[in-house]
């Protein structure tokens, strides 16, 4: 069990790169649906518990979406996070019946429910003596404007937050000016390819201020446009599309075969000694 405080936890995750669990990319592979709050604890906490160990110095920030329910919830789910592994999560003000960040006529619940969450996750934090970073995320920006979801993330970092995520940030002068308004605060940017934010590389987002950027679909569109092409091809031609180094070993190294063997071995049953 690290030792890190979860002020430590925070340097080494503005210092390296991180890992992410992406309630969208999560709800969309594992349910095969769309990010409209249909994904459970459960689930998202197997993910990020998988993910998460995998390996165990690159830490993995975790979409919590809105906790999943009341305080209570959102208490169990900050403490099952914590077990899992998770590196840091986000914790937002939508509604249970949420919807993805970026899609139109999203709702928030009032500031007093919104700091109760914030607040729960900090006393589970506190109890479970994890060093969790809590990010909070606001969605307000949308519907109650830039003064009201400023004061929402104010109050959470007030409360105990440690990160600020203002959600569908507009403009690059909204970017910067968050970042001033939020300042030592470190803010997060989230980078979704086609959304309402601006599109922003990593440099770009960090000359603007934010400390966090995160890419929750850089995976699922180039996955999803590779796996089409691939299952078009078999249909049309009747063979699959593989690349010459296609085969089952090489695949498996992908995944951590060269390490299970060495395990093997080092346990003395040497069961794939003669090789696989
Ligand atoms: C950050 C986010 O909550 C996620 O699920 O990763 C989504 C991202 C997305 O839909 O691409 C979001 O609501 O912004």
């Amino acid at each position: 069990m690290t030792a890190l405080s979860a002020a430590a936890r925070l340097r080494q995750l503005l210092a390296d790169q991180n890992q992410i669990i992406t309630g969208a990319g999560t709800t969309a592979s594992r349910l095969g649906q769309p990010d409209l709050g249909v994904i459970t604890l459960n689930e998202m906490r197997q993910n990020a518990e998988m993910i998460s160990n995998l390996d165990r110095f690159t830490p993995v920030i975790a979409d919590a979406d809105t906790g999943f329910g009341g305080s209570l919830m959102v208490h169990r789910t900050v403490t099952e996070y914590i077990q899992a592994g998770v590196a840091a999560l986000h914790l937002e003000d939508q509604p249970t019946s949420k919807r993805c960040g970026h899609l139109r006529n999203k709702q928030v619940v009032a500031k007093e429910e919104y700091f109760s969450r914030i607040t729960a996750a900090v006393i589970a934090r506190k109890a479970s003596g994890g060093d969790i970073v809590l990010i909070a995320r606001t969605d307000a920006l949308a519907t109650l404007g830039y003064d009201e979801a400023l004061a929402r993330l104010k109050g959470a970092i007030s409360i105990g937050a440690d990160v600020a995520f203002l959600e569908g940030v507009t403009s690059k002068e909204e970017a910067r000016q968050v970042c001033h308004d939020l300042s030592p605060t470190p803010v997060l940017f989230n980078a979704v390819s086609g959304g309402i934010s601006p599109n922003l590389t990593a440099t770009e987002a960090r000359e603007l201020g934010f400390r966090i950027i995160i890419f929750p679909g850089f995976a699922l569109g180039p996955v999803y446009a590779a796996v089409s092409a691939a299952a078009k091809h078999l249909k049309e031609t009747g063979s699959q599309l593989a690349s010459r180094d296609d085969n089952p070993k090489n695949l498996f190294n992908v995944v951590g075969l060269r390490e299970a063997l060495a395990i093997d071995m080092a346990s003395g049953e040497n069961r794939f000694s003669e090789g696989v």
